[in-house]
């Protein structure tokens, strides 16, 4: 982590998104809509697609998966994709957005941990830690426009960024409702919640599970701003505008003094964690209600 001169405190040493990859095809370049030179190429996966504007210093990374679940593929190219602008000092910031309609993201994709295998579960959540570290610690200013639903993992993704602006859409719903699976949110995530929320507002939302429509999401401050549906990209913007109005490095060190024990809690206790969570994925009890979940979901769309 070198922090003192490059300002760059992701822990790579920690963080090996190229091992997570597994058959993506990530690193593929082709010329914007508008076409152009070096600032207007985009570049991504099957996934993932990252739109940089190199004049500004900005990229726009779109999820792009059936409801954005966020599956291990997802997991790793997002990794991957957000090291590729964070290794070019070209960036300064990343709007992160959907590009599904409807849903911002779905949370874990409940495939990766249902009817899977104790090693499965294991690698499969060793990569959600890993994509929250980077994105908590990213050096870059992160701003979610978020535009569709946003539960759970989604709401993780979300809180991991420096700023939060919603789509005024009673039907986009944030949170963690982790309980109402059966699940329970990781003591990490459970921190991240705090850290945004508070304690009290936190220990309610976390226990019933709430998904809070755009008005509560502001008024209890897990978004920044509430906006009408086509102005989320624009505001999500003025926001970056706001953040890279900073210099870097103040901004930087200041980022991490508020955020490195958080991060620094799980990277102390990463092995434990990913147990805990096997072996608690993994019980009879758990599997059957996470199959019911699925059932449901699926039962919901006809
Ligand atoms: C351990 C703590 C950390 C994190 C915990 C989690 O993240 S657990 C995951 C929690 N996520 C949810 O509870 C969200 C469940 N999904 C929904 O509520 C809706 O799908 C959503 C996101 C509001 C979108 O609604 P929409 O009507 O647009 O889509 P639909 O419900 O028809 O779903 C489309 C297909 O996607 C599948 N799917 C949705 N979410 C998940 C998921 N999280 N994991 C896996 N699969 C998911 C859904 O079953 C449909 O599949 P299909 O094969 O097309 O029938």
């Amino acid at each position: 982590m070198a922090l003192a001169s490059g300002v760059r405190f992701a822990p790579r040493a920690l963080l090996r998104p190229w091992a997570l990859l597994r058959g993506t095809t990530l690193g593929r370049t082709e010329p914007a809509a508008g076409g152009g030179g070096d600032g207007a190429r985009r570049f991504g996966s099957q996934r993932v697609l990252v739109e940089p504007d190199a004049a500004s210093g900005v990229a726009v990374m779109k999820l792009r998966n059936p409801s954005n679940a966020l599956s291990l593929e997802l997991l790793t190219e997002l990794v991957i994709s957000l090291e590729k602008l964070e290794n070019d000092k070209t960036f300064r910031g990343i709007i992160l957005t959907s590009d599904c309609p409807r849903v911002f993201c779905a949370g874990l994709d409940l495939t990766e941990i249902c009817g899977r295998n104790p090693a499965h579960c294991a690698e499969y959540w060793k990569a959600m830690q890993e994509l929250w570290l980077r994105m908590y610690l990213s050096s870059l200013v992160l701003v979610a426009a978020i535009n569709g639903a946003c539960p759970a993992g989604g709401c993780i993704i979300a809180l991991s960024c420096d700023c939060r602006v919603l789509a005024d859409n009673p039907k986009y719903r944030i949170g963690l409702n982790e309980t109402l699976l059966g699940i329970i949110a990781p003591f990490w995530l459970k921190d991240t919640y705090v850290n945004t929320i508070g304690h009290r507002a936190s220990e309610q939302a976390l226990q019933l599970g709430s998904l809070f429509p755009p008005a509560e999401a502001l008024q209890v401050g897990l978004v920044d701003q509430v906006v009408p549906e086509d102005q989320v990209q624009s505001t999500a913007l003025s926001e970056m505008a706001r953040w890279l109005a900073v210099p870097d490095h103040a901004r930087q060190l200041t980022k991490n003094m508020m955020r490195k024990a958080t991060a620094d809690r799980l990277l102390r206790q990463r092995d434990a964690d990913t147990q805990n969570f096997v072996s608690f994925v993994c019980r009879d009890s758990i599997q059957k209600s996470l199959q019911a979940y699925l059932e449901k979901l699926r039962q919901r769309k006809g």
